[in-house]
C-alpha cells in the first residue's frame, strides 16, 4: 500500500492579524465581545495566504466562500497598486465574474500553462494535507490550474480538519459525463460494494434526478459517502475511480497540496507546509 508518509511535527500557533485583534479588543473595551464567525476565520486564511503573493506572479484563483475573500484581498491590493502585473487563473465561471468584479486581470492555462502560486479552499483536509474538494463543484477546473502551480496554498477554517478523508460525512464529489450517468453511477457502487454505510447519489438542485446539477463544464456530479471515511489506499482508490469510463475527475486532491493555512477559532493561525515527504508545521 503506497500511502502518505508523515514526519511527527510540532504545532507552532502564531499570532492572530494585529488589525483583527485591535478590532476585537475594541469591542470587548465598548462592552460587546464579539466572537469570531466562521466568516471571520475564512477571511483571516485568506488574507495570510495573500500575502504570498507578489508583483507579477501567476495566480490560480479558487472557488468557494474561503476563496472568494482571497480575491477580494487580492482586488484591493491591485486597486490600491500594492501588487502590480497580476494574472488570475479562475477556476470557476463564478470564480471568474467575481474576479473581474473586483477588478482581477484574468488569463488561463493555454496563455499561462505556469502558475506561481494558486490558493483555494477545501471542504476537507487530512493530516497528510490530501484534500476533499468539489462540493461547490468546480472541482476539474481546480485540479488542472492547481496542479499546474508550482504552490498550492490551501485556506481553511479548523472546522475542515479530519483524520480521514470522507471522515466528515459529507460527500466526496466524481464528476461524470452525463450520458448514461446511472451506469457510472452502477459502476461507482460496484467499485465501493460491501463497505459499511457507503452510498452515492447523483447531485441535483432541488432533490430531483430530473434537474441534475450542473457543472461549469456540462457535467453532472456523484457524490459518495463513506460513513466512516474512506479506508485504504488512496492512490489506489483514486486509480480506480479514474478508470470508469464516464468518470472526468473525482474530488481527492492527493498529494497536491504544499501548504495549508488552517483559522482556529481560538485566534490563532496554523500553517502546515509540505516539503517532499515530511510535514512541517510553521509559522
Ligand atoms: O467546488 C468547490 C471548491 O472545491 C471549494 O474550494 C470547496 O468546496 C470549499 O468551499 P468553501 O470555502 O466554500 O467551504
Amino acid at each position: 500500500m503506497r500511502s502518505a508518509v508523515c514526519s511527527p511535527s510540532i504545532d507552532l500557533v502564531v499570532p492572530f492579524p494585529r488589525r483583527l485583534v485591535a478590532e476585537k479588543l475594541s469591542a470587548a473595551a465598548t462592552g460587546s465581545p464579539a466572537p469570531l464567525s466562521q466568516e471571520d476565520l475564512k477571511r483571516i486564511a485568506a488574507h495570510r495566504a495573500v500575502d504570498l503573493v507578489e508583483s507579477g506572479m501567476v495566480i490560480g484563483l479558487g472557488t468557494g466562500s474561503t476563496a472568494a475573500h482571497a480575491l477580494d484581498r487580492l482586488g484591493d491590493l491591485i486597486r490600491r497598486g500594492v501588487l502590480r502585473d497580476i494574472v488570475g487563473i479562475p477556476t470557476s465561471k463564478k470564480t471568474e465574474a467575481h474576479a473581474r468584479a473586483v477588478g482581477i486581470p484574468l488569463s488561463d492555462l493555454d496563455a499561462h500553462p505556469f502558475v506561481d502560486l494558486a490558493i483555494d479552499g477545501a471542504d476537507e483536509v487530512d493530516p497528510y494535507l490530501n484534500l476533499v474538494k468539489g462540493r461547490g463543484g468546480s472541482l476539474l477546473r481546480e485540479k488542472m490550474i492547481e496542479g499546474a502551480s508550482r504552490r498550492f496554498v490551501v485556506i481553511v477554517d479548523e472546522t475542515k480538519m479530519v483524520n480521514v478523508l470522507g471522515g466528515s460525512g459529507l460527500a466526496v464529489p466524481v464528476e461524470v459525463i452525463p450520458f448514461c450517468w446511472k451506469f457510472t453511477l452502477g459502476k461507482l457502487r460496484q467499485l465501493f460494494v460491501g463497505i459499511p454505510g457507503f452510498d452515492l447519489k447523483l447531485r441535483t438542485d432541488n432533490g430531483d434526478e430530473k434537474t441534475p446539477s450542473v457543472t461549469d463544464n456540462s457535467n453532472y456530479v456523484v457524490d459518495l459517502y463513506f460513513e466512516n471515511g474512506i479506508s485504504g489506499d488512496l492512490v489506489e482508490i483514486s486509480d480506480a475511480i479514474l478508470k470508469i469510463v464516464g468518470v472526468v475527475e473525482h474530488g481527492m486532491f492527493l498529494g497536491m497540496a504544499t501548504s495549508v493555512i488552517i483559522a482556529g477559532k481560538e485566534g490563532g493561525v496554523t500553517v502546515i507546509e509540505r516539503r517532499g515527504d515530511r510535514r512541517i508545521v510553521a509559522a
